[in-house]
């Protein structure tokens, strides 16, 4: 793990804005295209609309997510909502996305299908993750009964319910996630400083998942954090 500490958070957004631009002129120089995963909340809201007025070939990118809420894609809640007011604006309207939800009622019966999209994505160029203070990363949720298998299935996407958090999810797996040439932690606020110290010393991932990433021993996941 690397710990990128930085004074604010558009320090850090500056910042992480130039890597992923970087990364993603790398990859479209090496293969043509770049695919991202992108996590929903309220964190990653600021480094979006950076990106948003970037220029890139925007039309060799294509953005996912790390989870969803199992919403139709206009609602509040929706992390794909939010991707695309937010991202998938300005400059980089031109970017490809791939939704992680479809109109199935429950996220179970919509898994197949969305399994079916994320396999014709290859390795992803990055990944950015975000941690809920229980320790949750992606719609990995300690609460939840299908957390073990998250964690362990080669498939690349699981329907979640979790008991402490609203609505039903889908989740890239681990496995998924972890496919990637780079992964990141994004973490704004100071109450997210405990959270991560707690998982950096305890190894039990069922009781905080996001250890599964911290603790890899091939991924070098790099953690960018301002307190404010
Ligand atoms: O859909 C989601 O909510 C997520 O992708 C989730 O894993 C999020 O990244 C963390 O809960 C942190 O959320 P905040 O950025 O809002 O603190």
């Amino acid at each position: 793990m690397q710990f990128h500490r930085f004074e604010n958070s558009s320090a850090l957004n500056s910042t992480f804005a130039r890597w992923l631009i970087r990364i993603v002129k790398d990859a479209i120089a090496e293969r043509g295209h770049a695919y991202l995963a992108v996590s929903g909340g309220r964190t990653p809201q600021a480094l979006f609309a950076h990106l948003a007025g970037t220029d890139l070939p925007w039309q060799q990118v294509t953005i996912t997510l790390a989870d969803d809420r199992w919403l139709a894609p206009d609602a509040q809640d929706s992390n794909e909502r939010l991707v695309k007011s937010v991202l998938l604006q300005d400059k980089a309207s031109a970017a490809h996305f791939v939704s992680l939800v479809t109109t199935d009622e429950r996220a179970e019966q919509g898994a197949a299908v969305i399994n079916q999209r994320l396999s014709s994505l290859p390795k992803f160029d990055a990944v950015i993750l975000g941690m809920g203070e229980d320790g949750h990363t992606a719609s990995l949720f300690p609460c939840s009964q299908e957390l073990s298998l998250g964690l362990s299935t080669t498939q690349d996407a699981v329907a979640v319910h979790p008991t402490t958090a609203p609505y039903q999810r889908i989740s890239l797996s681990k496995q998924r996630l972890l496919n990637t040439q780079h992964l990141f932690l994004h973490l704004v606020g100071a109450g997210k400083l405990p959270v991560l110290n707690q998982a950096v010393a305890g190894d039990d991932v069922l009781q905080m998942p996001i250890r599964a990433f911290l603790h890899h021993p091939c991924v070098d996941i790099q953690v960018m954090f301002a307190t404010e």
